[in-house]
């Protein structure tokens, strides 16, 4: 019985049923039987066609693969086709024009009246506001100039949505198609990128021409993608209200301290080191930049001292602050009743077509390293040495730190004999255990050049920058779908999604040209976020057994001066791989509820409150919107929580159709052998799904497709890649000489014994078989 792999998204290749488990099931000739979620289009079709992906699941048969997305509603879309004559055109034009102007002129009023529309230094939320960080001025000028067409846009879908009375539905539904480009609202449109004729061997820094016919598909600054059209109250931009009376939903800061604890209970299987490496493979695929003032300043939605939020006419537009009731068991001692909140740039859609506002994403949506190399030409520039293909670094008496930040404002303190680095990614320094993983990729980079340019003496910089590269990027790929996956989703997942490495020599043929490897909104402002809940807030150190310190994280944020002692590097690595993380479930540290990047000051802001207020922005959907996505009966009452969680939950909200998509996802129970629900897990599986099989250049592809693939022998070397080898390799050598061979497993346990870092069992990538010489 032969199935056809690759038939729902346009490819037609032949696949032996036994040669994939994943591909169990029974559909009519022309549909392929998948999880429900990798199907939205699908899912609400009247006649849905069930099978079982894998012996136990549940999934749906799927003509088409194309990420359509659409509402409950969508049965009863009336089709009809809206004409965008010149004459209307002409009126949106004008209308947006002025819309426009007024926003500017407002804008520089605020600035000229001063006073507390601009956040200060020295405040717990300017420290928050350094997670938006442009890498320069023209990176800068290039974000607003981007969010600005797009607001544009937004502006003209709402003068049309008013003239024509549409309704939102419509909007939803993706009905506004007319390509723009050619009008006057054309250069409100994203630019479509150049891409070279020949092909490229090496993947574009800004993630551009991957798709070789949607240029645009994962390239830094462009939009993030969706499951589902977006929740907003006007269907274009603003934050959805309650199903009951459309009133304003519960505050963030209220949802969180009704129903999240502040517990410590640890995670006994995974390391801290699964939390480390997740914070930093999603830097690397995602970032939202907070909306800035044009002149760059940070935008205050609070007044001074935060007992109020800035009356609506004389704040910024981009303004969303979260509100903290006067019975707040911790803000309210310090007189709190603001807390910060800007909202996200927006970017233009790709298509040049009305519609809702659609989300940033700053770096390249694709598994690329861009924390390593930066997203852009400009950005990996400044990072090279330009010699023997290496990256800069800060030669600190011997030990190879990441280079010191010019930028006054990357860290707390920036003054002579601490430190503050630069890489590829503005975050750096938030995090201390972050700034030792970036540590360790980049003198990963510079091993292998070192490496490739003694193989190979013939090579120029260039080439053997682009060659060491590309080999940090398929060692992070492999240790992501390796070790990390099956620990986040678990064996079972990673089967049913086809998520594994393959095997041995050989390629992997899953990729699709139709797959849009986009960040799914839903993943990296709800699903992923489940990390936070991974974060140990106090970091015991020690020299061998002796204790050296307990840190309080929020002392070491944006303050990673401690990376210049001597020992320190490899105390740091030693706490990773040898303290479990904690568990993931309703509880955060309070280091991230209440101390969050508080700096100097006695408090600091709340990382939960500023996630599910982040999930507003975006227009994600209640949680119950996406059960059904995942082929779940959607819950009707609270108690389907669970009596004790329901009943905090029904403090909160009015209905369970407004529990909040991160909210709800957490509260679940995670599933078989994984460490998140279900709902989370289906986002997080279809996103890794989509990283992998929509990305022409990941590293398992065949010739066919990868015009820089690797040979059978090299790709061999590649998949025995670990963390573990990759600390071994890039450590200080003076703690650390042993290693579990999964660092990401609690030492010690079921097998996973500490062995020497020479040893088999934490096997090397053979560099010799880059030898063209
Ligand atoms: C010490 C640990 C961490 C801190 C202090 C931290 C802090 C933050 C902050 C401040 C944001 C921006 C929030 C906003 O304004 O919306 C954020 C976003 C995010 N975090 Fe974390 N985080 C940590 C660890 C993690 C981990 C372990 C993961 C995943 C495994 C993770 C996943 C994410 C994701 C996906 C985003 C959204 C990124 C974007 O699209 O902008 N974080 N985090
Ligand atoms: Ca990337």
């Amino acid at each position: 019985h032969v199935l056809t792999k690759k038939s729902i998204f346009g490819g037609n290749e032949k696949l032996d049923k036994s040669s994939k488990d994943s591909l169990i099931g029974t559909c009519k000739t022309g549909s392929k039987c998948v999880p429900f979620i990798s199907c939205p289009g699908h899912i609400w079709h009247e006649n849905k066609e069930l099978c079982s992906t894998t012996v136990s699941n549940t999934g749906i048969c799927c003509t088409t693969g194309k990420n359509i997305s659409m509402t409950n509603a969508s049965k009863e879309r009336v089709n009809y086709n809206l004409h965008l004559d010149s004459e209307t055109i002409g009126v949106i034009k004008q209308r947006t024009k002025n819309s426009m102007s007024q926003l500017q002129a407002k804008e520089a009023q605020l600035l000229a009246a001063g006073g507390s529309v601009v956040l200060t230094r020295d405040s717990a939320s300017y420290g928050h506001f350094r997670n938006s960080r442009r890498f320069s001025r023209f990176d800068s000028y290039e974000v607003t100039d981007a969010a600005s067409r797009a607001l544009e846009m937004s502006l003209a879908t709402k003068a049309f949505k008013d003239r024509e009375g549409l309704s939102n539905l419509d909007l939803e539904q993706g009905l506004l198609m007319d390509d723009l480009s050619s009008t006057p609202l054309g250069h409100s449109c994203a630019t479509r990128p150049q891409c070279p004729v020949v092909v490229e061997k090496y993947r574009s820094i800004d993630g551009s021409c991957n798709n070789r016919y949607y240029a645009l598909w994962g390239t830094a600054m462009s939009p993030m993608s969706r499951l589902m059209a977006p929740s907003y109250d006007d269907g274009i931009w603003s934050p959805r209200r309650s199903v009951v009376d459309n009133e304003l939903l519960p505050s963030a800061r209220r949802v969180v301290t009704t129903v999240f604890t502040e517990e410590s209970a640890v995670q006994p299987e995974f390391t801290l080191l699964l939390m480390q490496f997740g914070q930093f493979i999603s830097h690397d695929i995602s970032q939202g930049l907070d909306f800035t003032y044009g002149n760059g300043s940070a935008i205050s939605c609070c007044n001074k001292d935060g007992t109020k939020s800035l009356p609506i006419d004389s704040r910024h537009f981009a303004c969303m602050p979260i509100y903290l009731p006067k019975t707040d068991s911790f803000y309210a001692g310090y007189n709190q009743r603001c807390m910060n909140f800007v909202r996200t740039v927006l970017a233009p859609r790709e298509d040049c077509t009305l519609g809702y506002s659609q989300q940033m994403n700053k770096v390249t949506h694709f598994l690329d390293g861009s924390t390593i190399y930066g997203s852009s030409a400009d950005q990996t520039a400044q990072l090279r040495t330009f010699e023997g293909g290496k990256l800069k670094t800060f030669n600190d008496y011997g030990r190879e730190l990441l280079p010191l930040a010019k930028n006054k404002d990357a860290c707390l303190s920036n003054e002579e004999g601490m430190a503050c680095f630069e890489s590829g990614d503005t975050r750096t320094n938030q995090m201390i255990t972050l700034v030792a993983l970036h540590t360790l990729f980049l003198r990963e980079h510079n091993r292998i050049a070192d490496v490739l340019s003694h193989l190979n003496p013939t090579w120029d910089d260039e080439y053997v920058f682009l060659e060491a590269r590309q080999i940090v990027v398929a060692e992070i790929q492999a240790i992501t779908y390796k070790e990390f996956l099956p620990a986040i989703l678990g064996y079972k997942t990673m089967q049913e999604f086809d998520l594994n490495l393959e095997n041995g020599y050989d390629y992997y043929l899953g990729y699709d040209s139709y797959i849009n490897p986009s960040i799914i909104n839903e993943f990296s402002t709800a699903a992923f976020r489940f990390g936070h809940s991974i974060v140990d807030g106090r970091l015991e150190l020690y020299e061998g057994r002796k204790m050296d310190q307990t840190i309080f994280i929020p002392e070491v944020m944006f303050y990673p001066s401690q990376m210049r002692r001597t020992k320190f590097l490899d105390m740091i690595l030693s706490t990773l791989t040898g303290k479990p993380m904690q568990a993931v479930d309703r509880s955060f540290s309070e280091a991230l509820t209440k101390y969050l990047f508080r700096g100097g000051s006695p408090f600091g802001v709340d990382l939960p409150s500023i996630n599910i207020q982040r999930g507003r922005d975006h227009g994600l959907r209640p949680y119950n919107d996406y059960r059904q996505l995942s082929g779940l009966p959607r819950y009707n009452s609270f108690e389907d929580f669970g009596s004790e969680v329901g009943e905090k939950l029904a403090k909160v909200y009015r209905s369970v159709d407004d529990v909040d998509l991160w909210v709800g996802g957490l509260l679940e129970e995670p599933i078989e052998d994984s460490l998140v629900g279900p709902v989370f897990r289906d986002m997080i599986a279809e996103q890794f799904l989509r990283t992998k099989r929509g990305d022409r250049y990941y590293f398992e592809n065949d010739p066919s497709v990868n015009p820089g693939h690797f040979s059978p022998d090299q790709l061999f070397q590649l998949r025995k890649a670990s963390i573990s080898r990759i600390i071994c390799d890039n450590n200080d050598h003076i703690l650390i000489s042993r290693l579990a061979p999964n660092a990401f497993r609690v030492p010690n346990v079921n097998g996973n014994d500490f062995v020497d870092c020479h040893s088999n069992s934490i096997p090397r990538v053979d560099l010799r078989y880059w030898n063209y010489a």
